[in-house]
C-alpha cells in the first residue's frame, strides 16, 4: 500500500551532517589570515540568530558579509555537503526516491546548494523550500532574495502555511524553527533529528527523538529496506578499544556505549541484557552466566586475537556470531619476542635496573649472542610461523613443534614432540591458543626438561604455564631467565594493582600483557572487527566467524534475505523450503553450511510475500534465530 504521510526535512545538520555556511566559510576564506576568527564569528552570530537575540535577517546578513563568497565556491560548497549527508538519509536513499512526491525540503539554507544535493536522492526541485542568493556580473554573493519569506524570522512556518499541505504532515528537523511548524499547528508530529546535533531545547518538546531517519521509518512501519533501525541497536566496547572502532560503529548508526576497562561477570550480566553487540578485548570474560541474560545479542567483536575468554560454544547455541582479529596484532607480538629474545640473552634488564640504582657492571658473563642458538616455538601458527621468519633471518636455528601438520617456512625444523623440542632448545617461546586444555602446558615436570641456563617466553595465555614451577626454576638457576607477558590473573584494568610470585625474580621481564598493544596493531584490530561484525548485520555474512558456518554472500540485488540459524538437526532445510512453497514464495537464492552444532541457512526471496509466511519459519521446530534483511 502506498504511504500516504508528507514529511518536510531540514537541510543543515539533518539532511546533511554540517550547516552549510560553517563549510562555505571553510572554502571562501581558506587564504585569509583571519580565517579562525572570521569563522568563529560565523558561529556565534548563528547561535545568536538562533536564540533570537537578532533577527534571522540580521544574522543571515552579517553572516554573508563575512563569507564573501561566490558562485564558484558554491560549486565547491556542494562538493563538499555530497560527502556530508547524514548516514541514514544515504541508507534510505531508495526510499526517499521512491517516495519523492511526498518528501519536502524546508530551509533557512540556500536552494543553489540544497538543490544539487537534494535532487540527487530523487527530492523535487518544486518541493525545495529555501533562501535563494543574489551574485554580481563577476559572480559574487550581494545580497538573498528578501521577499522569500524564509528570510524572516517564522519563516518556516510561513513558507509551510503557504504551500497548504493536506494529510499527515510530520516535521524532521534539529532546530527549534523545526519545532515551531508543529507548535502552530501545522504538523501533526515533530521528530527531534539527533543523528548529527542533540539540541535539549529542542529535544524536550519533540514527540519522538530521532537518533536517525531510519528511526522514523521504523516507528511508521515505513522502512523497506533495513529489518530494524540501527539506532535502535546498541553497542557496548568494553576494554579501551581504538576510538575508530567506536568512530566506525557510530558511523554506522548505532548507539554505542564505551567503558575502558572490563567488566566482572556480574557487572556485564547485568549490562548484556539490552546490548545487541558486545566489544571486548583478551579480560573480559563472556561466561554461560553472563550469556543467559544476553538475549538480544547478535554479534560479540573479539577486539584481540583470543577468543578462549568467550563461552563459544554456548554463544552459538544461543545464535551469537563472534569475530576475531586473527592476524591483526600478529607482527607486534613477533617484534616483542625477538626484543625479548636478546634482552634476555645479553641479560639487559638485569643491567638497565642496576644502572638505575647506581651499579655499573660491565662484564660478559652470562651475556650470549642470538646467532646459532636453536629457538623452540611451541604452537606454529599466525605468531609463531612468523616468529620463525624473523629469527631465522636474525641467525637462529628454528624448531617447532604444533598440535597439527604445519608447514615449515624457511629452514626450520619440525620436531615431533613438545619434550623434545623443551629438552633441546635454548629458548623456548610459547606461542599456543588459549584452549583450556593447555593449561599448565608448561608445568613443573616439562620446565623441569627444560636446557640448564635456557630461556622461557610466555606471550600466548596466563594459564600455559604453572608460574610457581617457573618462579622455582628460575630462583634454582635451572633457567637462565623469562619473559611472560600474559598471567593466569591480571588487572581488570589500569588502576588495579598488579600481584605475581614471579615479581623481583632476576633477568625476568615482566609486561602487562601488550604484546599487541601498539598503535598499529590496536588501529588494525579496529578498523578489521566492526568491518566484520557490520557485514554481518548488514549482510549476514559470517566470513572469518569463529563459531559460527563461514559463509561468503552475494549482495543482495531486488530481493529480501531471510537468516535462518538453527540446531543441526535433521530436516530444517526441507523444513524452511515447505514453508517457502506453501506460501508460493520464489527462492532467488540459498545458501547452507552447518558445523557440528548449528545451520545457517541465507535465502534470498522475491520481495512480494504475506507476512505470514516470516512468523511461519519463526517457528520452526530447532530455530535458534531468525532475522529477515531487506
Ligand atoms: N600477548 C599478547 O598480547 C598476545 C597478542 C596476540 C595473541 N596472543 C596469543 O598468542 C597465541 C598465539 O596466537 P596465534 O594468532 O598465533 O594463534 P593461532 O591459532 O594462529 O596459532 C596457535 C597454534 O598453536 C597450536 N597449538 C595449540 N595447542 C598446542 C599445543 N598444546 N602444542 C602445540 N601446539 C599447539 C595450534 O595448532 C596453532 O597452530 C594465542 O594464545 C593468542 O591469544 C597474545
Ligand atoms: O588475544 C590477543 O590478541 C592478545 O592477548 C591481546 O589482547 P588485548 O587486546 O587484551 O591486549
Amino acid at each position: 500500500m502506498p504511504q500516504t504521510k508528507k514529511f518536510i526535512i531540514d537541510f543543515d545538520s539533518t539532511f546533511t551532517q554540517v550547516e552549510a555556511l560553517d563549510i562555505l566559510g571553510e572554502i571562501s576564506l581558506i587564504n585569509d589570515p583571519e580565517k579562525v576568527k572570521k569563522l568563529q564569528s560565523i558561529k556565534d552570530i548563528t547561535d545568536k540568530g538562533m536564540e533570537g537575540s537578532i533577527t534571522f535577517r540580521e544574522s543571515l546578513e552579517l553572516r554573508l558579509e563575512i563569507l564573501k563568497a561566490s558562485k564558484t565556491q558554491i560549486t565547491d560548497l556542494i562538493a563538499a555537503l555530497r560527502q556530508k549527508v547524514s548516514k541514514s538519509f544515504e541508507r534510505n536513499k531508495e526510499w526517499l526516491q521512491e517516495n519523492a512526491k511526498d518528501i519536502y525540503i524546508i530551509s533557512n539554507g540556500f536552494k543553489d546548494f540544497i538543490l544539487p544535493i537534494v535532487s540527487e536522492y530523487g527530492i523535487l526541485k518544486e518541493n525545495v523550500f529555501a533562501n535563494e542568493f543574489v551574485y554580481d556580473e563577476a559572480g559574487n554573493i550581494v545580497d538573498f532574495n528578501r521577499e522569500n519569506p524564509l528570510s524572516k524570522n517564522n519563516g518556516k512556518t510561513e513558507t509551510i502555511k503557504n504551500v497548504n499541505l493536506e494529510g499527515d504532515i510530520y516535521v524532521i528537523g534539529d532546530g527549534y524553527t523545526d519545532y515551531e511548524i508543529k507548535a502552530s499547528g501545522l504538523a501533526n508530529k515533530f521528530y527531534a533529528f539527533t543523528e548529527n546535533v542533540s539540541r535539549p531545547k529542542v529535544v524536550s518538546r519533540a514527540d519522538h527523538i530521532a537518533p536517525s531517519f531510519d528511526e522514523i521509518l521504523y516507528i511508521n512501519k515505513l522502512n523497506t529496506k533495513f529489518s530494524y533501525p540501527k539506532s535502535r541497536i546498541k553497542v557496548l566496547l568494553l576494554e579501551n578499544v581504538h576510538p575508530i572502532g567506536i568512530h566506525l560503529l557510530q558511523e554506522e548508526g548505532y548507539e554505542v556505549e564505551v567503558i575502558s576497562s572490563a567488566l566482572s561477570e556480574e557487572e556485564l550480566r547485568e549490562k548484556i541484557k539490552t546490548v545487541s553487540i558486545l566489544g571486548i578485548r583478551s579480560k573480559t570474560n563472556v561466561t554461560k552466566k553472563v550469556l543467559e541474560n544476553a538475549n538480544r545479542l547478535l554479534a560479540i567483536g573479539a577486539f584481540c586475537i583470543g577468543t578462549n575468554q568467550i563461552d563459544l560454544e554456548e554463544c552459538e547455541r544461543k545464535g551469537i556470531a563472534v569475530f576475531n582479529a586473527p592476524f591483526s596484532n600478529t607482527r607486534s607480538v613477533v617484534e616483542m619476542a625477538i626484543a625479548e629474545i636478546i634482552f634476555l640473552m645479553r641479560r639487559l634488564q638485569d643491567k638497565s635496573v642496576g644502572m638505575h640504582v647506581g651499579i655499573w657492571d660491565k662484564s660478559a658473563s652470562g651475556s650470549f649472542e642470538i646467532r646459532g642458538k636453536k629457538l623452540g616455538i611451541v604452537g606454529y601458527g599466525n605468531i609463531g610461523a612468523q616468529l620463525s621468519v624473523l629469527a631465522e633471518n636474525m641467525g637462529m636455528n628454528v624448531f617447532y613443534y604444533d598440535v597439527i601438520e604445519k608447514l615449515a617456512l624457511g629452514n626450520a625444523t619440525k620436531v615431533d614432540s613438545l619434550d623434545e623440542l623443551v629438552s633441546t632448545c635454548d629458548i623456548i617461546s610459547l606461542h599456543v591458543d588459549g584452549r583450556k586444555e593447555n593449561r599448565h602446558l608448561m608445568d613443573r615436570e616439562r620446565i623441569g626438561k627444560m636446557k640448564p641456563g635456557a630461556i622461557l617466553i610466555n606471550l600466548s595465555r596466563g594459564h600455559v604455564v604453572e608460574i610457581p614451577a617457573l618462579r622455582d626454576a628460575i630462583l634454582s638457576g635451572h633457567l637462565g631467565g623469562s619473559a611472560v607477558d600474559v598471567f593466569p590473573e591480571e588487572p581488570k584494568n589500569n588502576k588495579e594493582s598488579f600481584e605475581s610470585e614471579l615479581k623481583g625474580l632476576p633477568n625476568t621481564i615482566l609486561t602487562p600483557h601488550i604484546g599487541g598493544s601498539t598503535l598499529e596493531a590496536q588501529e588494525n584490530i579496529a578498523r578489521f572487527v566492526p568491518g566484520k561484525i557490520m557485514e554481518y548485520i548488514n549482510t549476514g555474512n559470517t566470513y572469518n566467524s569463529v563459531n559460527f558456518p563461514n559463509i561468503q554472500l552475494p549482495f543482495l540485488h531486488d530481493a529480501h534475505r531471510l537468516i535462518h540459524i538453527h540446531h543441526n538437526e535433521p530436516g530444517v532445510l526441507a523444513k524452511i523450503n515447505q514453508v517457502l512453497a506453501s506460501f508460493n514464495i520464489n527462492i532467488v537464492g540459498q545458501y547452507l553450511k552447518t558445523n557440528e552444532k548449528i545451520g545457517y541457512v541465507i535465502t534470498d526471496i522475491d520481495k512480494v510475500y504475506k507476512a505470514e509466511a516470516i512468523e511461519a519459519l519463526k517457528t520452526i521446530p530447532g530455530t535458534i534465530r531468525f532475522r529477515t534483511l531487506y
